[in-house]
């Protein structure tokens, strides 16, 4: 979709009401023009840092090891580590889970860096380090850029929610809770993705209000694919497309619209081999959790029911619902 830096109040609110038109139908959009080339080059170095830090040796990437509380979501883990499950909270059935294609990926969470932030960050040692020397630093820039498209996304969003006042959700966003995962895919011989001994990411939603996913502007063969919503089970290619940033709702803004909004399931996939190709290439990619404040209560927007609309859910704190999913995840 297309989405003009917003010029006029009028121009604001046609594109406000197609994006939800997308959020509504798919759930998934992309955004162009969101960010300015001065942005667009803050993502593209963020890919850079992110090249960096993972071809660090396993030990140096592990001096910032994940915390093993599961609900403190900061710092690296290994390939393998995690596997996402949607909804399985059954310690069998998730161990079953498991064994099967587990996730190929690497990964590195952040979050806010303030010193009031609720869950502190884990960061390598730079200054033993030397090719990370700087890489806070920018991570903590692409965090706060981050903030700024998250207020203009979820006011255009708001816009066509009915009832919803433009800055509906503001307040449950004062905490900046939001969360950076750098990613990595590594290559592989093709012939292990296509027997389906290993997998990247296996369908699930995000469960937090919304996500960005930025795309490496290096990335020309893709992976994300997305649940056709009128044709359950049937997942449709989301290909890298240069310049934009890749949109989803979340399960908080389908709880909160009554499922006006979908949070629809994705997944991402080695792309299928090419003529003569043996091997598999590594994949890089950012996803920007936007997330709620943890001890606010998310519950179904007024005019978002009625008599032949009753709500769907039960009202939840948005950490009650984080740590129950956070929880199956690991
Ligand atoms: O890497 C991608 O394209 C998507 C990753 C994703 O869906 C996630 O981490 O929640
Ligand atoms: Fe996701």
């Amino acid at each position: 979709m297309l989405y003009p830096l917003l010029t006029s109040p009028e121009a604001a609110r046609e594109i406000g009401n197609k994006f939800f038109a997308a959020c509504r139908d798919v759930g998934f959009a992309y955004l162009i023009n969101l960010t300015t080339a001065e942005q667009q080059e803050h993502v593209n170095k963020m890919f850079q840092w992110s090249r960096t830090l993972f071809g660090l040796s396993e030990e140096d990437k592990m001096r910032a090891a994940r915390p093993k509380d599961p609900t403190w979501h900061r710092g690296y883990s290994g390939v393998g580590r995690e596997q996402v499950s949607q909804m399985e909270y059954d310690p069998d059935k998730l161990a079953e889970l498991r064994k099967v294609a587990p996730d190929y990926k690497e990964s590195f969470d952040l979050g806010n860096d303030a010193p009031t932030a609720r869950l502190p960050n884990v960061w390598p040692p730079e200054e033993e380090i030397p090719a990370l020397r700087g890489f806070r630093a920018h991570a903590k820039e692409f965090f706060e850029q981050g903030l700024l498209l998250e207020k203009k996304v979820l006011k255009a969003l708001a816009m066509g929610i009915p009832g919803a006042a433009d800055n509906f959700f503001d307040e449950y966003h004062a905490d900046a809770e939001n969360q950076i995962r750098l990613l990595h895919y590594p290559g592989a011989p093709a012939e292990v993705f296509v027997s389906g001994a290993k997998g990247r990411v296996a369908p699930h939603t995000d469960f937090g209000t919304c996500t960005l996913l930025f795309q490496d502007p290096e990335d020309t063969r893709g992976g994300l694919e997305v649940e056709d919503p009128r044709k359950p089970g049937h997942f449709v290619p989301a290909p890298p497309v240069a310049g934009a940033i890749v949109f989803n709702i979340g399960d908080f803004l389908m709880r909160w619209s009554n499922d006006m909004l979908k949070s629809t399931l994705h997944r991402v996939r080695a792309p299928s081999p090419q003529e003569g190709e043996t091997h598999t290439c590594s994949r890089y990619s950012i996803p920007y959790f936007i997330g709620a404040d943890p001890n606010k209560k998310v519950e179904c927007i007024p005019g978002c029911y009625s008599p032949d609309r009753p709500k769907r859910y039960e009202p939840i704190t948005v950490k009650e619902y984080i740590d129950m999913r956070m929880s199956a995840n690991y």
